[in-house]
């Protein structure tokens, strides 16, 4: 289906570049029937040529994603020459530019962070995918301080489940595990957890592990005199150059340094259920689309990531977080709470 870029400005406000990566660049914008701010990810297909595929995989990934720590896809649009996904916006800007700002993170933070990302990496594999560039730049801060994975472009889901081998090597030099460096075929689950090894040793240290290939490949890393006892262990045991020797995620979920002060395993399963409607946000949908609540719950059931699932995934998020359930329905011009100016 091929829409004008009319489609987008129909829905949504769109605002100031923040953030501009090598093919595409993310813009500020609002969605004007909520009032809710979103994130739009604008592709120039021309740019891509044939990397188009990576897009569609992390189109068709982010669709099949829905999780409390990963980035929420509300809208695609395509045109003859762009593509825009409408997703989550993260006021708090990423974990690179946040560990930088602080140097590096306490044990104490950096455990309330690492059980968030094992929590999405748990639900990631166990939707048979594996991330494969996981890197504090993929992570963004959201406006209550919780973790959202980003940037599933690399991701991969094996035919045949994830137990299958890969071959491409991929992701970022720093944070690349020793065999895809060896160009051997590896499992997407272990060279995910060997990154969360270079990210855990990045939170806690303020630095990276490894600086050359060699290094990755032997393993070897010096621990800063900081860290305790059971930040090194972990972090041995994430790092280890053979892949049947890393700890597993499952095995993370419960692992004593995850558990202290928290007592509780990881919780990793979602509280995002795309199967589960909403009634008051059918109600107020229907409402304002003059339709049926019956024919409203079908259009949204069908999940098209067209704008009405993004006005359902936004007003369901308005409600999650204790705002009024509405919509602001055209023409009048609303100050950003809808109420009339
Ligand atoms: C940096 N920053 C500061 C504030 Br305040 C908000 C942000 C911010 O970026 N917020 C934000 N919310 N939602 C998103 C973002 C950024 N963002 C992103 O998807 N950002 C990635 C960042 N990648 C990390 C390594 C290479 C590029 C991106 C991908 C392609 C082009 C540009 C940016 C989304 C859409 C999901």
């Amino acid at each position: 289906t091929e829409f004008r870029a009319e489609e987008l400005y129909k829905y949504y406000k769109v605002y100031e570049t923040i953030g501009s990566g090598g093919f595409a660049k993310v813009k500020l914008g609002r969605h004007i029937l909520t009032g809710e701010k979103v994130a739009i990810k604008i592709i120039n297909k021309k740019d891509l040529g044939d990397d188009l595929p990576l897009v569609k995989l992390e189109i068709e990934a982010m669709k099949n994603l829905s999780h409390q720590h990963i980035c929420r896809l509300y809208q695609v649009i395509e045109t003859s020459t762009q593509i825009f996904m409408v997703l989550e916006h993260c006021p708090g800007g990423d974990l690179f530019d946040y560990i930088i700002a602080k140097a590096r993170l306490s044990e104490e933070e950096t455990r309330v962070f690492f059980r968030q990302i094992v929590s999405a990496m748990a639900y990631v594999h166990s939707q048979g995918y594996a991330h494969r560039d996981l890197k504090p730049e993929n992570i963004l801060i959201d406006e209550d301080h919780n973790l959202k994975l980003i940037d599933f472009g690399l991701c991969a889901k094996p035919k045949g489940g994830l137990g299958y081998e890969l071959m491409t090597c991929c992701g970022s030099p720093a944070y690349v595990a020793p065999e895809l460096i060896q160009g051997r075929a590896y499992i997407g689950s272990e060279a995910d957890v060997w990154s969360m090894g270079v990210l855990l040793f990045a939170l806690l240290c303020g630095d990276l592990p490894f600086d050359d290939d060699l290094k990755i490949t032997r393993g070897k890393y010096d621990n800063p005199h900081w860290l305790s006892p059971g930040s090194v262990l972990l972090l041995n045991q994430m790092m280890q150059v053979d892949p049947k020797r890393r700890v597993t995620v499952k095995q993370l979920l419960d692992h004593p340094w995850v558990m202290k002060d928290h007592n509780s395993p990881v919780e990793w399963d979602s509280r995002q259920l795309l199967g589960h409607i909403d009634e008051d946000c059918i109600t107020e949908m229907a409402v304002n689309m003059k339709r049926s609540r019956e024919s409203t719950t079908a259009l949204v059931r069908e999940w098209r990531f067209d704008h009405t699932t993004a006005t359902y995934l936004l007003l369901l998020s308005k409600k999650q977080r204790g705002k009024p359930v509405r919509l602001c329905p055209q023409p009048a011009v609303y100050d950003s709470s809808c109420s009339p100016l």
